[in-house]
């Protein structure tokens, strides 16, 4: 029935089995915009290049055919070696400027991918995120698309070189002979036919190699990120033979690829370099029964000797397109992800409830909330309690959108979120995580967030209400201290506090907080729920909260057990009920005054006695 969309699916592109060969082409052909013309550009170029390096062969062949007939003179010798080295150098210099409109061509296109997925991640649900791991959205956006430079760069333009020498080569060999170049081209197609199986081979690997590359790197992630854990468990000899087992599991399907490819690789490079075992005996034979002469059978042998050497190239364009196909997949899967429905539109709210109305939900079919109603009425603050796992968090964070619900409905306002526009929606909502993210910048900065052109005063006003003013200003820098990745420099609490002067600021009729104090010390905590009592008059507040004191003065609080709301009432109804809530808050009072030496059972005998 209802769904949290992504849910629990594993990163696209790895459960299938079959490639799309084609992946990285599409991806590359809908993304190269205004570059498509710098590529064309440079496979004339990498064309021109090779047609200038069969010039030194053509004047080789002309050299021996004036030897023969005794007519090379010195002169005839010296302008030989000048055309050569002219084309030698012009071939150079469109091979140069071939590959620098390739490289120009592939970070073009690499950028406009990137930005293509990037921008693409924005409109998706913010549940996409919290279903997947930074490092996952990382690949896609970074990574998968770099990938695509060896195609784009190197592959269309040297292989397309290498067709068109070796079309204009067979022409020019047929036009000169066709028994000789029948001779010539004989070993190419059981040449080619080594190839194809080579890669098939070879290809129907990849999905596997793919697999491996991700569990490797996820692997090492997860061993270098979890040090700490594994060092105080004393768990790194176990730790560290997951990590070694995921890369040689990788090596071993590298070695397995290597292992199918290299005997008939092998194969194709000594099948296309043998054409002269051939060239040689029919071509005496035609000498000797006078149907060719010398000149031409000189011609056979510089020119048709290694002359589908250069289709090695065009079958390293296919492995190659084969090997990204695989990572490309994964980038088109995720473009082809609908972005969460946005009408785009700014609508008039009557006021700013937050209405409930029989919401189910489900993570990838297991549902987790059941027929929730209620309203979190404007100027009130609205308490979500009940045990670890009871769907608290999730009913906060489908306020904000993170999935759209698919029964029941939730309105701001009077109006289906899904009909408020994303702008107007961010606008006019707020959240705290209990997960603070900061940005590896200043303190203001990451304040400052809150609210686009804030000036000095608002950003210290907001920490002022967030009891973090004093522990800014007791740092060297002051609100201009640098925090690092994630503000690794602060404590929990200061974190905390510093998310919430972010949220203050912003300003937003409608504040969501998902045990946004659990890190803050009791004074801190105090003062910080003081400032949100102010700050609830005429706004929406909807607290995540296990530690009971912190929302004991809220208007409403509902009680939600296994996904359903059980209670209803305020802190005092409630405890009179004697129910869920009463229980919840005995416990809750127990762990407050129990210490670590104390059991919980037996300090409640102590209550009850
Ligand atoms: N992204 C997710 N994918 C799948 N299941 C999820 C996801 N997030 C939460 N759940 C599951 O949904 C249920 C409700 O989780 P939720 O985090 O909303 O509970 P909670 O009451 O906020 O718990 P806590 O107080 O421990 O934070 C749990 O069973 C949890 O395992």
């Amino acid at each position: 029935m209802m769904s949290a969309g992504a849910g629990n699916e594993n990163c696209p592109g790895t459960n299938e089995t079959k490639i799309d060969y084609f992946a990285s082409l599409h991806l590359l052909w809908h993304h190269a915009g205004g570059n498509r013309f710098t590529i064309a550009i440079s496979v004339v170029l990498a064309i021109v290049a090779a047609g200038l390096e069969l010039v030194p062969l053509w004047l080789l062949w002309h050299l021996v055919v004036d030897v023969i007939e005794a007519k090379a003179t010195f002169s005839v010798f010296l302008s030989t070696a000048g055309f050569a080295a002219f084309a030698v150098l012009a071939g150079y210099a469109a091979q140069g400027a071939s590959v620098a409109k390739a490289h120009i061509a592939a970070f073009g296109i690499i950028h406009r991918l990137r930005l293509a997925v990037a921008t693409h991640l924005v409109g998706l649900p913010l549940g996409w995120f919290s279903d997947r791991s930074l490092g996952e959205a990382k690949t896609l956006v970074i990574d998968e698309p770099e990938r695509l430079e060896v195609v784009a760069a190197h592959g269309i333009p040297e292989a397309s070189s290498a067709l068109a020498t070796w079309v204009v080569v067979s022409v020019w060999l047929f036009a000169v002979d066709w028994r000789m170049s029948l001779a010539t081209v004989l070993l190419t197609p059981v040449a080619f036919l080594m190839i194809v199986i080579a890669t098939m081979r070879s290809s129907r690997k990849l999905v596997a190699f793919q697999t491996a590359n991700r569990r490797m790197n996820a692997s090492v992630l997860e061993y270098v990120a979890g040090m700490p854990v594994v060092k105080i468990f004393n768990r790194s000899g176990e730790t560290v033979a997951g990590a070694s087992t995921a890369v040689r599991d990788y090596v071993d399907i590298e070695l397995d690829i290597a292992r199918s490819y290299v005997p008939l690789g092998g194969a194709f490079s000594a099948l296309v370099l043998a054409n002269v075992t051939i060239i040689l005996p029919v071509g005496l034979l035609l000498l000797q029964s006078g149907e060719i002469d010398t000149a031409t059978l000189a011609f056979f042998v510089i020119l048709g000797a290694g002359y589908s050497l250069p289709l090695t190239k065009l079958f390293h364009l296919f492995q190659n397109i084969a090997h990204v196909s695989v990572a490309s997949k994964s980038v088109e899967e995720v473009l082809g992800t609908s972005a969460q429905p946005d009408t785009g539109r700014d609508v008039t709210l009557e006021n700013r409830d937050m209405t409930f109305e029989n919401v189910s939900f489900a993570y990838g079919g297991r549902t987790v909330l059941h027929d929730l109603s209620f309203t979190a009425l404007t100027g009130t603050v609205t308490a979500l309690v009940g045990p670890s796992g009871s769907g608290k968090s999730t009913a906060a964070s489908l306020v904000a959108r993170f999935h759209d619900v698919a029964l029941g409905r939730i309105t701001l306002g009077g109006v289906d979120l899904r009909e408020i526009g994303r702008d107007q929606l961010m606008r006019e909502i707020s959240f705290v995580f209990q997960d603070v993210f900061l940005f590896d910048d200043t303190i203001a900065a990451n304040i400052g967030f809150g609210k686009a052109g804030a000036g000095n005063e608002d950003i210290e006003a907001a920490a002022r209400a967030a009891q973090a003013h004093d522990f800014i200003t007791a740092m060297p820098q002051g609100y201009q201290t640098r925090i690092g990745a994630s503000g690794i420099t602060l404590s929990g609490g200061e974190r905390q506090r510093i998310a919430i002067a972010r949220a203050i600021l912003k300003d937003a009729p409608v504040l969501v907080l998902d045990e946004a104090t659990a890190f803050c010390d009791p004074d801190s905590e105090a003062a910080i729920q003081q400032a949100l009592s102010t700050l609830a008059e005429g706004r929406t507040l909807i607290v995540v909260a296990h530690r009971l004191h912190t929302i004991a003065a809220a208007d409403r609080i509902l009680v939600l057990s296994e996904g359903r709301i059980v209670e209803e009432g305020d802190h005092r109804m409630l405890l009179q009920r004697q129910g869920h809530y009463a229980r919840l808050w005995e416990d809750w009072q127990a762990v407050r005054s129990n210490t670590l030496r104390t059991p919980l059972k037996d300090k409640r005998m102590e209550h009850t006695s």
